[in-house]
């Protein structure tokens, strides 16, 4: 099973003198297990295509299904594509409402008629972190980091197979930032599909991930982590990534052939 776009364009305001292309043909299979990276410059398309998938838009051209339901059928109820697939967005924090983080937490399970139950509950707190007493606060309390915490664990809390993370760790802190890429590592090894919308792929090198390269809202690259890397220096460039000490080094290692040493320096 899957989520599957074919021949996808998306131009917001369409027919209007604000008419804006957001993105063109883009063909993709996320696979269950999977994970990808979405890479690209400032306004190369990242959200337009997350905002997709999930049917906060629809494709005016081509076509997108999760596990066989189309965003576009009239026929499916949305709320069963949402279920499936959890976005934590960049700024969580906006969507909070609630006045406690128990309650927000647990408004996504009711809205899906999903049942949460409180050891499963914990569970998530402490796979993020969070200590329990925290669920009696109010989210604004909380710092940049314990946002996206409650935000993920607001995700998990419904259980949907495919997560969607766009630009997790914007605006964090060095340490914070890590402890969320360990925390969306973890949930990829607890046999979650991971889609993140970033511009870090040297944390991830060492998963492989698959890379989706975007330029203007079209498909610039769609491959394998190491042939990504290996794209020249420009590309790269214009695509809001420069490689990394590590980076260059692993790039190094596998451009001369040395797997076991790539290996090595990814998992530094
Ligand atoms: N609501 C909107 N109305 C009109 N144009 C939009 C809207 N949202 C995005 N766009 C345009 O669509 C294009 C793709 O934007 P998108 O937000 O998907 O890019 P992005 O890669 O996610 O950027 P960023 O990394 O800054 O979040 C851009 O040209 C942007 O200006």
């Amino acid at each position: 099973m899957s989520i599957i776009l074919e021949d996808v364009s998306f131009t917001y305001a369409l027919n209007t003198p604000f008419q804006k292309t957001g993105l063109t043909n883009i063909n993709l299979e996320i696979k269950k297990g999977d994970l990808w990276l979405f890479v690209g410059h400032t306004g190369s398309g990242k959200t337009t295509l997350i905002s997709l998938m999930n049917g906060l838009l629809t494709p005016q051209q081509g076509s997108l299904s999760v596990e066989g339901l189309s965003t576009k059928d009239k026929q499916v109820n949305i709320k069963d594509i949402r279920k499936k697939i959890g976005i934590v967005f960049q700024y969580p924090e906006s969507q909070f409402f609630l006045p406690t983080i128990k309650e927000e937490i647990m408004f996504a399970p009711k809205n899906f008629g999903v049942q949460l139950s409180e050891d499963l509950l914990k569970y998530y707190l402490e796979l993020v972190k969070l200590p329990e007493s925290y669920l009696e606060k109010n989210p604004f309390e909380l710092s940049g980091g314990e946002m996206r915490k409650v935000a993920i664990i607001s995700v998990l809390s419904y259980n949907p197979d495919y997560i969607i993370f766009d630009e997790p760790t914007v605006g964090l802190d060095y340490l914070t930032k890590t402890s969320i890429f360990n925390l969306i590592k973890e949930l990829h090894n607890l046999g979650k599909t991971i889609i993140i919308s970033t511009h870090w792929i040297d944390e991830f090198a060492s998963l492989k991930p698959k890379i989706l390269l975007l330029k203007n809202g079209e498909e610039a690259f769609k491959g394998n982590f190491d042939d990504f890397v290996l794209l020249d220096e420009n590309t790269l460039w214009e695509a809001g990534i420069i490689l990394t000490e590590k980076m260059q080094l692993y790039k190094c290692a596998i451009k001369t052939g040395k797997k076991e040493l790539a290996e090595k320096i990814s998992s530094i």
